[in-house]
């Protein structure tokens, strides 16, 4: 990839997301959630518009897997919105993290956890001319994980259990870095017990 030096070479991947429950109780659900989940492994902050994890891809995943389970599980109406990165020019400070193994601290809870969950997704596979191929083969692949996949204007839509999401998501982010990208981003919007879900889409 030609503009590889130019882009940061830090691994540390993260995500900058924020939990909106459409109830009056919306401060305990927010801040149960985030405090339900094991977030040792990973760098957090959180603050009055949003919550930032960075760390090593595995627990990323996990911990925004969990996050958003615990608050969907209040059987609220929860959406979801984040933006994920890896190989973010100047992203160091925290690299510490990496440190950590791949064993992951949330997903003996997360996975009794049934959640039909409705997403819509966007890749940007950065500084790399192909970027069409790119995401063309990784919406092919997540076809194969047990999701819905259709298209929609500017974004691919999955319908499917909220954990099988976030497995196909994470191998659709880990996919691309590996595949040579220098920086990748993903957008995610997920939307949960909406009762717009019941009746179609
Ligand atoms: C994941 C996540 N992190 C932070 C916020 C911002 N936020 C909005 S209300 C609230 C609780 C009371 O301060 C917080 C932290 C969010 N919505 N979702």
């Amino acid at each position: 990839m030609s503009n590889q030096q130019a882009c940061g070479t830090s691994q540390i991947a993260g995500c900058r997301f924020s939990v909106h429950p459409m109830t009056d109780d919306f401060v305990n659900v927010i801040l149960g959630a985030l405090e339900e989940v094991d977030t040792s492994k990973v760098w957090m902050e959180t603050d009055d518009v949003s919550t930032c994890v960075r760390g090593r891809i595995s627990h990323i995943f996990d911990v925004t897997n969990a996050i958003f389970v615990h608050a969907a599980k209040t059987g609220k109406h929860v959406a979801f919105s984040g933006t994920f990165s890896i190989g973010c020019p100047g992203d160091t400070e925290g690299d510490v993290y990496l440190a950590e193994d791949d064993v992951r601290l949330n997903e003996d809870v997360t996975k009794t956890i049934e959640q039909p969950t409705a997403c819509q997704f966007a890749l940007y596979p950065m500084g790399d001319g192909d970027y069409m191929d790119v995401i063309y083969h990784q919406v092919q692949e997540i076809a194969k994980l047990g999701v819905d996949v259709s298209s929609v204007h500017y974004a691919t839509r999955l319908d499917g259990e909220a954990n099988d999401i976030f497995k196909g998501l994470e191998q659709v982010f880990t996919k691309t870095k590996e595949s040579g990208c220098s920086h990748t981003v993903m957008t995610v919007s997920l939307s949960a017990n909406s009762p717009s879900h019941k009746g179609g889409k």
